[in-house]
């Protein structure tokens, strides 16, 4: 099956999803994520803003800023599809609705981060599989932004377990995740 057919499968699944599943999962694959070392002996974590049936983050995102971690969220460059990567401080202050809906940081909160500074990704997406093939909206954001990403760096997708499939078709460009945690267990890749 082609990505864009796999895409808007895997869309359609996930928005039977109820509000309700996607809090109560979310909460727990979050719960599972801040139990982890991973999540204890990072700093600075880069996490995607949620929209629509993806798993819920904004919780975890004032959660972790309360205790005192350093969040960095992207912000997408249309003209260049590259990601830019800002520090917010305050969820309700930082953000507004840009590219896409996706709530991204205001211009006067910009405040840039480099890559060599994150200690964890925590990546979208829309289908993985158990060996971290990644399949996400086909703008190729994170492929570029991975890229150039240290392969020591923790790369964790969040995901409902429905978004697991046995297959995915796989280009030279895409970069796999090394974990994945949905709200029954804890990934392993590879
Ligand atoms: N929350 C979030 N932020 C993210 C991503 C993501 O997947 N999730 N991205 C990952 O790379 C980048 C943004 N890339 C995107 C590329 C295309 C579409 C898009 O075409 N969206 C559909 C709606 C899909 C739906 O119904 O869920 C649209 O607008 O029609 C969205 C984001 C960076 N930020
Ligand atoms: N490292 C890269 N350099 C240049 N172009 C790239 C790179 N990675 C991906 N692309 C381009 O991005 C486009 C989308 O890739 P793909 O369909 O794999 O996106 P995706 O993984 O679903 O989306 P995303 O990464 O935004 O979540 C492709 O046309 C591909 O050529």
């Amino acid at each position: 099956m082609e990505k864009s057919q796999i895409r808007r499968k895997m869309i359609l699944k996930r928005s039977n999803l109820s509000r309700k599943q996607i809090f109560e999962n979310s909460k727990k694959i979050l719960n599972r994520l801040c139990s982890s070392s991973y999540y204890k002996n990072a700093n600075h974590i880069m996490i995607y803003v949620s929209i629509n049936k993806e798993v819920f983050t904004h919780s975890f995102i004032e959660n972790a800023l309360s205790d005192g971690k350093k969040i960095i969220v992207p912000k997408c460059e249309p003209s260049s599809k590259k990601i830019i990567l800002s520090q917010i401080r305050d969820f309700q202050k930082d953000l507004e609705k840009g590219f896409k809906g996706l709530m991204e940081p205001k211009k006067e909160a910009l405040r840039p981060v480099s890559i060599e500074q994150l200690d964890l990704i925590l990546v979208p997406g829309l289908a993985f599989t158990k060996s971290g093939d990644r399949l996400g909206y086909g703008g190729g954001y994170y492929d570029r932004f991975l890229a150039n990403t240290s392969k020591e760096i923790p790369k964790i997708a969040l995901a409902f377990e429905i978004q697991i499939v046995p297959t995915l078709p796989v280009d030279f460009y895409d970069i796999p995740i090394d974990f994945i945690v949905t709200e029954k267990r804890w990934i392993t890749c590879k």
